[in-house]
């Protein structure tokens, strides 16, 4: 079977209202990379992110996700999503770790289905991947930030997404929780070949984890990431020198 890429967007362009965010962009991201998505506050990566999960429509150009045109695609469950930490979820909600990360099955299958026996092994899979399986009785309220974000990363997990996207994974947690989320996000790359495109501004630890990195500013540019410092990035030079190429 043909290996189709997992998102490809052809000169796709968006504006709110009369401000023009995205121009023109072109982005294709195969099965098994795992891609850092990096831009100045405002450049428009949350835009893009949003275009991808079919949230916003851009006003030209194409999106195909697994080869599919996204107005046909109806696999939502293929396209894991794990939003900043403090937006999605109430942490005083009163459901164990298991429970949420089970709430995750529902989503590829369907609200009105019992959870089945296979749903619940694959529940305990995903606990363990990220490390969770001792805390998988407690309370979600009781955990640490970076706990609770790998609960919900293994939410995302447990719907058997065949790419994990995570807009700015590590926003709200402490040093030592942010390099062990890191080294999650790199094993289930390497180990679970999951394709992953990850939004952040944390560019040292996103190096850790990354096969290749975007920049977005408008125009969007792809850096050898090995040419690329966390310092370069995190002024942006990258993204602003394409924007200069595309302009000249
Ligand atoms: N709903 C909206 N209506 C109008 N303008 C918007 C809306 N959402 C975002 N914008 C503007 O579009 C631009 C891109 O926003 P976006 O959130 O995509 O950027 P970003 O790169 O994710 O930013 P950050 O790094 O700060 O999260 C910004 O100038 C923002 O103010």
């Amino acid at each position: 079977m043909q290996n189709l890429p997992v998102v490809e967007l052809k000169n796709v362009s968006f504006t709110y209202g009369c401000h023009p965010v995205l121009n023109q962009i072109n982005l294709i991201i195969n099965s098994g990379e795992a891609v850092g998505l990096v831009g100045p506050n405002g450049s428009g990566k949350t835009t893009l992110l949003k275009i991808i999960l079919g949230q916003l429509k851009p006003q030209t150009g194409s999106v195909q996700l697994f080869g599919q045109d996204i107005n046909k695609f109806k696999d939502r469950y293929k396209i894991g999503y794990v939003s900043q930490r403090a937006v999605h979820y109430n942490p005083q909600f009163p459901a164990t770790v298991r429970e949420v990360v089970a709430s995750g099955r529902v989503a590829g299958r369907g609200i009105f289905r019992l959870l089945t026996r296979s749903d619940y092994s694959r529940v305990d899979r995903v606990l363990e991947l990220v490390g969770l399986k001792e805390l998988s009785r407690r309370p979600l309220s009781i955990l640490s930030g970076g706990q609770q974000q790998r609960v919900f990363i293994a939410r995302a997990l447990a719907a058997e997404p065949a790419i994990l996207i995570l807009d700015e994974p590590t926003v709200g947690v402490d040093q030592a929780a942010q390099e062990s989320l890191y080294k999650l996000l790199y094993r289930l790359n390497q180990t679970e070949q999951m394709t992953l495109l990850i939004v952040s501004h944390e560019t040292e630890g996103l190096s850790s984890v990354i096969t290749r990195q975007v920049c977005l500013d408008k125009y969007i540019c792809t850096c050898q990431f090995s040419t690329t410092s966390p310092a370069q990035l995190r002024e942006g030079i990258c993204a602003k020198r394409l924007a200069l190429q595309v302009a000249e």
